[in-house]
């Protein structure tokens, strides 16, 4: 939407479909092998003209969301601005409903919203494997934000090549009534591995792979074969953090999910449901078990941010 001057974006949230942990490199990052499905829930982004750059923000779990220089979507209209030669006074305000810290790469999204928004405010056009190097400047996940669809995420995440995924993928996430943390999460994860006499650093390990199983289910559309191999390295130490995270993914499965499984570093857990009505279904059954502060349905693949 672009009225009296201002520009609303619509950016979706993610999830990993499969991601396969490899080794800690030199820079502090893992060697991923991260199969990202953009989903359809959505921050709304809304950029207008002003003197100097503000963020304000609404939502659910607004108030752990920084309004300093910090908000990931700040840094984007900074850099945006930066490489364009132009002086970022804009407000932002970002309406949000991903979940804060939930492994749905909120932040990541609202970056990638920020970028598009932006670069429409200032018409500046900007080319868009440029805004991708931005992206993966502003960190790890936003590239894939910014692409959205599905994509086989290398590297920490950043290098992308997309994948046919021509089914749609009926979602039920679980949030949790707290955070976790990513930086923790795989600090975590590499103690845990340590503490288990497992090698840790990149150079003793193999480049991380996606499954070839998991790739033939996407380009099939074989949503069982889906089910039967969607995986996160990541959900043994964050279960391991916060057990009751276990609960909440046996209620998910109880309620006839196909499978469950960690959305990124948590706390989000995501579901597989048959379709629509199933997910639905799902949703209420989980908002009933209270093994979690709320669910929602979503699905994906959906493409990545667009003017409202
Ligand atoms: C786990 C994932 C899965 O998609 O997402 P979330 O659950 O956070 O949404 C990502 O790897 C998160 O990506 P993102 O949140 O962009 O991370 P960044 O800002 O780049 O990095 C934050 C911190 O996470 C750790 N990190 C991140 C990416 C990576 N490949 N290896 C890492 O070890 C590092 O400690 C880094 O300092
Ligand atoms: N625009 C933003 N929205 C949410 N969190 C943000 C944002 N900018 C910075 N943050 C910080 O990043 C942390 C991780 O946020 P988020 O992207 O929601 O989770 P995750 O990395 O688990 O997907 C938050 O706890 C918050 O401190």
């Amino acid at each position: 939407m672009s009225n009296a001057g201002s520009v609303t974006v619509r950016a979706p949230g993610k999830v990993n479909v499969q991601l396969v942990v490899g080794g800690r490199r030199t820079d502090g990052f893992h060697e991923l092998a991260n199969v990202f499905m953009a989903v359809s829930s959505y921050d709304d982004i809304t950029v207008s003209p002003a003197d100097r750059l503000r963020i304000t923000v609404s939502g659910p779990g607004k108030e752990r969301v920084p309004t300093n220089d910090s908000n990931l979507a700040a840094q984007a209209a900074t850099l945006l601005g930066k490489h364009a030669g132009v002086e970022p006074g804009v407000h932002i305000h970002i309406d949000k409903r991903l979940p804060v810290a939930g492994g749905m790469a909120g932040g990541s999204a609202d970056a990638a919203g920020a970028l598009v928004a932006c670069d429409a405010l200032w018409g500046l056009g900007t080319e868009q494997h440029v805004l991708m190097s931005l992206a993966a400047e502003l960190g790890s996940d936003v590239p894939f934000n910014l692409l959205g669809g599905t994509a086989l995420g290398i590297g920490r995440g950043e290098s992308l090549t997309r994948l046919p995924c021509p089914r749609t993928c009926h979602w039920v996430f679980a949030i949790a009534g707290f955070g976790l943390s990513t930086p923790e999460v795989y600090g975590a994860h590499e103690r845990r591995r340590r503490e288990a006499g497992l090698p840790f650093a990149a150079a003793d390990m193999p480049t991380p792979q996606p499954s070839a199983a998991l790739l033939e289910a996407l380009a099939q559309g074989d949503t069982a074969g889906l089910a039967a191999s969607i995986s996160n390295d990541l959900e043994a130490t964050a279960t391991a953090l916060r057990p009751e995270l276990t609960r909440t993914l046996k209620a998910g499965q109880a309620a006839g999910a196909l499978a469950g499984m960690l959305c990124g570093t948590g706390a989000t857990m995501a579901f597989l449901a048959t379709d629509r009505p199933e997910a639905e279904r799902i949703a209420e059954r989980l908002l009933a078990s209270e093994a979690c502060a709320s669910a929602f349905v979503a699905d994906g693949p959906v493409p990545g941010p667009t003017l409202a």
